[in-house]
């Protein structure tokens, strides 16, 4: 019989437990050479992270390519003690918002939005989950779908008509296009959810028109989330609460009025019938949608509905202006498609090739949402061999994407031509043009948006030619962005127009 080594089973114990340490070591150094490296991106402080580079004059979108165009276009930064990753070209967009959406489609929570949205129960700023998926579907079949805009129009015509019956009465004169046009996509935007113009609109929009200017700020609370005191001294979070308060007073007033008023037809619903409708039919259901829940509706329909338009339609008129052939072109096509009829309206829209084309272009060079909305990564993950840890913001640059060379002929020049025979389009599936985003998060207002911004385009030009005032040259006009929520032109526009047609 052999003779066992007493030791032989504490020799085995020890190497089995040496290999396992030593294999664990090779691991931990190769997840550390592979998995947990970061995406390149600028030094950092203690405490501030990249703070001291941002802070500067520069806007954020622009800002944002100079760094990616030197540190690549995954690039890391850490603001505060937050960590977020900058998107800055289609590949790496088409990474983050279709092979990777799941883990992308979270929204940070940020302090004032967190009270604007009811603690992100609304959709721009609800967390991915169940009640987000509920409020969305509510807003793309019921709200926003073709039908439903297409319900819309006598509302929209009759809004634009309005329009150019102002402006025909200061014809030869300066006119301020950017208040008109902002009153008009508002009275659109209040008739569609409201019905009749209200006797509550007229508090209801110059507060939501604050509140826009609140959450364009950065806010350093949100940059610290550990420190909660930095919430309680912030006095933007007070004068935030109590917008929200009166906001929400307004809302349920409207709510309340069009309760008490039983509608039995269905040809003039507005938004807030329709959110009734819901309401009633899903009483008992598992997800009831509350009052809260309608009234962040609402103001989604208005904080991401009207500004968004306005500023698209006063970048177009912009860049037509400073391109006189483009207006030219423009003006020639509405012309040849509307002189039968004299009159312009949305039944033969479709057939202004051009128009559409100097839409897509002006969205290209002015995405009116440059950074998109914020998102967060849900898990960590890895993206082009890099890793991006859990809770990392993510902004996805579709301004310096629309102006990647490698994509586009002539980046910096507006020419709508590049879209007439081009199948590339904002649905989001074309990741080098990206102005409404994509995936899970992207907008579902496209439908609602886009007759909003091309009657009133076509009609502007069908019934106006438009000159600069003081004798200024189309190559002076000023086209400096202003960065809040969206970006739009710092100066307002102010043209001259003369009448081509009535
Ligand atoms: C030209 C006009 C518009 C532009 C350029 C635009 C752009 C955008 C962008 C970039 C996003 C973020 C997408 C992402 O995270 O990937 C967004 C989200 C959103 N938009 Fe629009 N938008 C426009 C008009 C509208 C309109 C008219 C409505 C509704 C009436 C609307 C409702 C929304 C909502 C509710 C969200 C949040 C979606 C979510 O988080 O699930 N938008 N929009």
């Amino acid at each position: 019989m052999e003779l066992q080594n007493p030791f032989s089973n504490i020799i085995f114990i020890l190497s089995f437990l040496i290999l396992l340490v030593l294999f664990k070591i090779v691991q931990r150094w190769s997840f550390n050479n592979s998995t947990t490296k970061l995406p390149p991106g600028p030094w950092k402080l203690p405490l501030i992270g990249n703070l001291h580079q941002i802070i500067s004059r520069s806007l954020p979108h622009h800002l944002f390519k100079i760094l990616a165009d030197k540190y690549g276009p995954l690039m890391h930064l850490k603001l505060g003690e937050v960590p977020y990753v900058i998107v800055s070209s289609p590949e790496i967009a088409k990474e983050i918002m279709k092979t990777h959406d799941l883990n992308f489609c979270d929204r940070p929570n940020l302090l004032l939005s967190n009270i604007y949205s009811y603690n992100a129960t609304d959709i721009a700023f609800a967390a991915y989950g169940e009640h987000w998926r509920q409020l969305r579907k509510i807003c793309v079949i019921e709200l926003l779908s073709a039908k439903r805009v297409q319900s819309f129009r006598s509302i929209r015509e009759d809004e634009v008509s309005n329009l150019v019956k102002s402006i025909t009465a200061s014809e030869g004169s300066v006119v301020n296009l950017t208040r008109k046009i902002f009153s008009m996509t508002n009275g659109i935007t209040a008739r569609a959810a409201f019905g009749k113009r209200n006797r509550h609109q007229d508090v209801f929009i110059p507060a939501l028109e604050k509140v826009v200017v609140l959450l364009g700020r950065f806010e350093i609370a949100d940059l610290y989330p550990s420190i909660k005191l930095l919430q309680w001294m912030t006095r933007e979070k007070t004068k935030m609460e109590k917008l929200h308060t009166e906001i929400d007073m307004i809302a349920q007033d409207i709510i309340d009025d069009h309760r008490s008023i039983h509608k039995e037809a269905s040809n003039d619903e507005d938004l807030v019938d329709v959110l009734l409708k819901i309401q009633q039919e899903n009483y008992h259901s598992e997800h009831p949608l509350t009052d809260d829940n309608m009234k962040s509706i609402i103001q989604d329909m208005f904080l991401a509905g009207t500004e968004t338009s306005s500023q698209v339609l006063l970048w177009a008129m912009s860049e037509m202006v400073k391109n006189p052939k483009v207006m030219e072109e423009a003006q020639d096509e509405v012309s040849r498609v509307f002189d039968k009829k004299e009159y312009v309206d949305e039944t033969e829209l479709h057939q202004l090739i051009y128009l559409k084309s100097v839409i897509k272009e002006t969205l290209r060079l002015h995405p009116v949402a440059p950074l998109l909305v914020p998102r967060e990564s849900r898990e960590r993950c890895q993206i082009n061999g890099y890793e991006i840890p859990a809770k990392t913001r993510v902004m996805v640059n579709a301004w310096a994407i629309g102006r990647d060379s490698r994509y586009w002929v002539e980046a910096e020049s507006f020419k709508p031509e590049r879209f007439v025979n081009s199948p590339i389009d904002f649905k989001g599936t074309d990741f080098e043009f990206i102005p409404f985003g994509a995936g899970r998060r992207m907008c579902p207002g496209i439908s609602f948006a886009i007759p909003n911004v091309e009657l009133p385009l076509a009609k502007l030009l069908y019934h106006f030619d438009w000159k600069l005032p003081n004798g200024m040259s189309h190559q002076e006009l000023d086209m400096t962005e202003f960065f809040g929520i969206t970006v739009g032109r710092k100066h307002d526009l102010c043209l001259i127009p003369t009448t081509r047609r009535l």
